[in-house]
């Protein structure tokens, strides 16, 4: 397989893997990306250096370019363009070579439907910690995928994080999770430090404490067999001031206000694939 990776697509997730892969060693010659316009191209090489960017307005046949002499093609566009750029490609790709997209809501049916016959697919479900080396990636083989085509894949991928492989039947739910994850996680920093402005604290502090203490929890939890609930007991003092907040929460039904929210979010999956059909 040629080493060479093309990123078809490369905003805030394929940036995000791209640059967790240059971060695990990968070399950045072997890496080439596409976008619409000019200038994202020109920010994406001088933030990668040693990549190649092409840009659409400029090449418009950028990505079969991108995709000639490719072993992995990842296809990181929004869900209502994958089907587009899989069919603007299919001349130019290489039987063997393994196209993977990244794309929430795209089945594995879509993605075969629109590549030649025969063509290795996976669908992942990453997300941008990937950027850290520290994502979560799943993946799901096609039909044409090939035990050890599906392994290529995940020595690839394992560069960004912990790679896990489910059935496609529980994409939507792992989004719903990891997937969409990271934003749950921001958006409780965000609502933390608006928390700390409301008790009086000054904005920048608020905003600062509430980076450190979320950014400091994950690295607890990335621990070796870190538990959620043990560590959560642990700064926990009977009769104290977290065991207060932690009361109010569940009274006000924050455990079933987040299921309703990963519920949303894997239901909206579902409803894109059926309006993708
Ligand atoms: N953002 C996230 O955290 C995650 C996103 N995804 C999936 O990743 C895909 C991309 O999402 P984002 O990165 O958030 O979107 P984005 O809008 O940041 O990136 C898409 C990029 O594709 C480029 N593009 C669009 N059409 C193109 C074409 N025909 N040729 C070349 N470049 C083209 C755009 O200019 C843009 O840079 C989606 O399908 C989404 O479901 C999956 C997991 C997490
Ligand atoms: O919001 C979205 O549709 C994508 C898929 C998972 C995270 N971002």
């Amino acid at each position: 397989m040629s080493n060479r990776i093309a990123f078809l697509g490369c905003g805030s997730m394929n940036e995000a893997i791209l640059g967790g892969l240059i971060d695990g060693g990968t070399n950045p010659a072997d890496i080439v990306a596409t976008v619409r316009r000019a200038e994202r191209a020109t920010e994406l090489a001088e933030r990668h250096h040693g990549i190649t960017a092409i840009a659409g307005e400029e090449e418009p046949d950028n990505n079969r370019q991108a995709v000639v002499g490719s072993g992995v093609v990842i296809l990181g566009v929004k869900p209502v363009g994958i089907a587009a750029l899989a069919r603007e490609i299919s001349g130019s790709l290489a039987p063997a070579t393994i196209v993977i997209s990244v794309a929430a809501a795209v089945s594995i049916e879509q993605l075969e439907a629109a590549l030649p016959a025969g063509q290795p697919v996976i669908r992942t479900m990453p997300n941008t910690p990937a950027k850290l080396g520290r994502g979560v990636v799943s993946v799901s083989p096609g039909t044409n995928c090939s035990a050890a085509q599906l392994q290529q894949a995940k020595a690839v991928l394992s560069a960004v994080g912990t790679v896990v492989e489910i059935q496609e039947g529980q994409v939507d739910a792992l989004s719903a999770i990891s997937g969409s994850g990271p934003a749950y996680a921001f958006y409780l920093a965000e609502s933390m430090a608006a928390a700390g402005v409301e008790l009086g604290l000054d904005p920048e502090l608020a905003l600062l404490l509430a980076r450190e203490t979320v950014a400091g929890a994950g690295y607890m939890l990335a621990e070796p067999g870190a538990d959620p609930a043990g560590l959560r007991r642990a700064v926990t003092s009977p009769s104290g001031t977290t065991e207060r907040a932690i009361a109010t929460f569940d009274e006000r039904g924050l455990p079933a206000i987040i299921a309703a929210g990963a519920r949303a979010a894997a239901v909206r999956a579902a409803e894109i694939t059926r309006q993708l059909a």
